[in-house]
């Protein structure tokens, strides 16, 4: 049987790719660019010139490249999918940009026809290839002096506005601006020195100044810092501007690559590990890969391993300023301190700038972990901002100092401190714990309180809290309410329970007596506020219940502590029970 040929449909292809493979049909200019340029490299003579003509809905593109021969024309232009830039074993050639063999196909999603003059640099006759978007082609022969090619396409009906003069202007500018080759567009030029990194400045502060600038003019906005970038094996040279203002760590940090000096995408992600959300890059690369939309990288081992040289790049510079320039550092903390926390959860070095530079909420003012823990050797740490709030004024009247590890990443870096020094004993606090270090009252006053002792704990024991007097700074504060660790496993194991089937609660239960029976919340009463010692010393007849709940509530709430329904109802009782004794005067005895 013969073989035959698929018959292709290119109105069905060129669909496909303006649907599914490139974001916009701006891409056609593109791909003339790089056809062009690619044909200068192949010809490898001088810097090679390209000049784009526009005007009446017309482009023109001309380079004085290899150019292609008659029969070049036929199977190179003519097949779709045949690449004249891939070697014998169809890989894609290191210089060029192209590689695929359907960039030009992308002419067809602003032009119904496309006109290619060329004369091949190897010899031969000019030929005109015209190639129109229902799948034929005509080829024949053509004026031309110097080798090169020009293509030239007639826009489509809705698509004059992309063939423009300063649509095209402005398209060659963002594509093209960095290439190596002589690009004008009507005469203007596009084309300058190159990456703007790479230009050489008569000093750093000069050279600083120049990329501050550019990008302004990219980004708009003035880096808090310019970092260099260079990673060989990929052929990438680049900067790393730091941004001046915080941004969420969840911001998809998106940076402008260009791959051989062409412009891949002005939003590519995935240069970068995650952390690094605080910079933004513009790299050229010659040897990373580009998906066949051109948009975004080819995620292989290579982008990989330069994503890790980025952030070492960047992990470096922050060392090194850390060592050189503190203030610099504090400043760049107090921006993207969040970014650097998350580093600091694998990364002993930057665990250390944590340690040495961040300031942390403690009972005594704000300070670095380093500080705080030359000044409180056996300090402790809370694991939730309102734990920290709710004792960290008692914490620091009893002298045991305390560290808010409330916020993101902050327990998980206080628990990775001894990483980087083995000798740091920073443990969690139990709330508990505290009031082991209250002062007991003596024993006269002690057993003078019994009475009262016995009807406070009548008042809450339906609330399962333990009543207990002591005497502790500060001495504004009437009362504490304290639940340890294991108390509120237990509470919330009593919960369950209450909320289990028979069989659970049984489970639940057993659970819950193997963790023995102390250590329940406690309520402790200050007895050096004079309020809370006029309470205790209410005789027989006076509000006990109620000012004892009322205590009770209020150290709920000044705590944070969650309300559960009936502590919801016993602080409603207390307060209408005081506000009855109040407004009626009780009866003389
Ligand atoms: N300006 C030009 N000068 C010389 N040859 C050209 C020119 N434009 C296209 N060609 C030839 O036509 C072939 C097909 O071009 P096309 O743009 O479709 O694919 P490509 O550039 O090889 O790959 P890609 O799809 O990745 O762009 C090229 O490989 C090249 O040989």
């Amino acid at each position: 049987m013969a073989e035959r040929s698929f018959q292709v449909d290119l109105r069905g292809v060129v669909d496909l790719l303006s649907r599914h493979l490139y974001a916009s049909p701006r891409v056609y200019l593109r791909e003339l660019l790089q056809n062009a340029v690619d044909a200068i490299t192949a010809r490898g003579a001088g810097p090679g010139r390209v000049t784009v003509e526009t005007g009446g809905g017309m482009l023109r593109v001309s380079d004085d490249g290899i150019g292609l021969t008659a029969d070049e024309v036929h199977t190179l232009l003519a097949t779709i999918g045949r690449s004249s830039k891939r070697d014998e074993l169809g890989f894609a050639r290191h210089d060029f940009l192209g590689q695929f063999g359907i960039g030009l196909l992308s002419a067809f999603l602003v032009a119904d026809e496309i006109e290619v003059v060329t004369r091949s640099a190897r010899g031969g006759d000019a030929v005109r290839w015209t190639g129109l978007s229902g799948g034929s082609y005509r080829v024949e022969p053509a004026e031309r002096d110097e080798p090169g090619t020009t293509v030239t396409l007639h826009a489509r009906r809705g698509a004059a506005e992309l063939l423009s003069p300063p649509v095209v202007a402005d398209l060659a500018r963002a594509y093209g601006s960095l290439l190596p080759v002589e690009l004008t567009v009507d005469g203007v030029p596009i084309t300058g020195d190159g990456p703007p990194w790479r230009a050489p400045h008569p000093d750093p502060a000069r050279r600083r100044r120049a990329l501050e600038e550019y990008c302004e003019e990219l980004y708009g906005f003035t880096p808090y810092d310019v970092i260099d970038l260079d990673v060989p094996e990929a052929g990438l040279t680049g900067v790393a501007f730091v941004l001046p203002q915080a941004v969420p760590p969840t911001a998809r940090a998106a940076h402008r690559v260009y791959l051989k000096r062409m412009l891949l995408a002005e939003g590519v992600e995935g240069l970068l590990p995650d952390w690094a959300f605080f910079a933004r890059c513009v790299v050229d690369a010659g040897e990373l890969r580009p998906t066949a939309s051109r948009e975004a990288l080819y995620e292989d081992e290579l982008l990989e391993s330069v994503r890790h040289s980025l952030g070492e790049a960047l992990r470096q510079w922050l060392v090194r300023i850390a060592e050189t320039d503190p203030a610099r550092l504090r400043g760049f903390l107090r921006l993207h301190q969040l970014g650097v926390k998350a580093m600091a959860l694998h990364d002993d070095d930057m665990l250390r700038i944590v340690d040495r530079w961040l300031d942390y909420e403690t009972s005594a003012g704000p300070m670095t972990l380093a500080e705080f823990r030359r000044r409180h050797p056996g300090g402790r740490f809370t694991t939730s901002v309102e734990e920290f709030r709710r004792l960290s004024a008692v914490a620091g009247a009893q002298g045991v100092g305390l560290v808010n590890g409330g916020y993101v990443h902050d327990t998980e870096i206080i628990e990775r401190l001894p990483a980087i020094d083995p000798d740091i004993r920073l443990s969690r606090l139990d709330a508990a714990e505290l009031a082991t270090s209250f002062g007991l009252l003596d024993p006269a006053e002690e057993l003078a309180l019994r009475p009262f002792l016995a009807a406070a704990r009548r008042a809450l024991e339906r609330l399962g809290c333990e009543v207990v007097v002591r005497d502790f700074d500060p001495a504004s504060l009437p009362a504490l309410y304290l639940t340890s660790r294991d108390a509120r496993h237990r509470e919330e194991l009593a919960q369950a329970v209450e909320a289990a089937d028979e069989l659970w609660a049984g489970v639940l239960g057993a659970v819950g007596a193997a963790s023995g029976g102390v250590d329940r919340p406690q309520l402790v009463l200050n007895y050096r506020n004079p309020l809370t010692r006029r309470v205790t010393a209410l005789g027989e007849g006076g509000p006990v219940e109620p000012a004892v709940q009322a205590l009770y509530g209020q150290a709920l709430l000044l705590g944070h502590h969650p309300l559960r329904p009936a502590d919801t109802a016993v602080l409603n009782r207390s307060f209408i029970g005081l506000l009855e004794w109040a407004v009626h005067a009780p009866e003389a005895p």
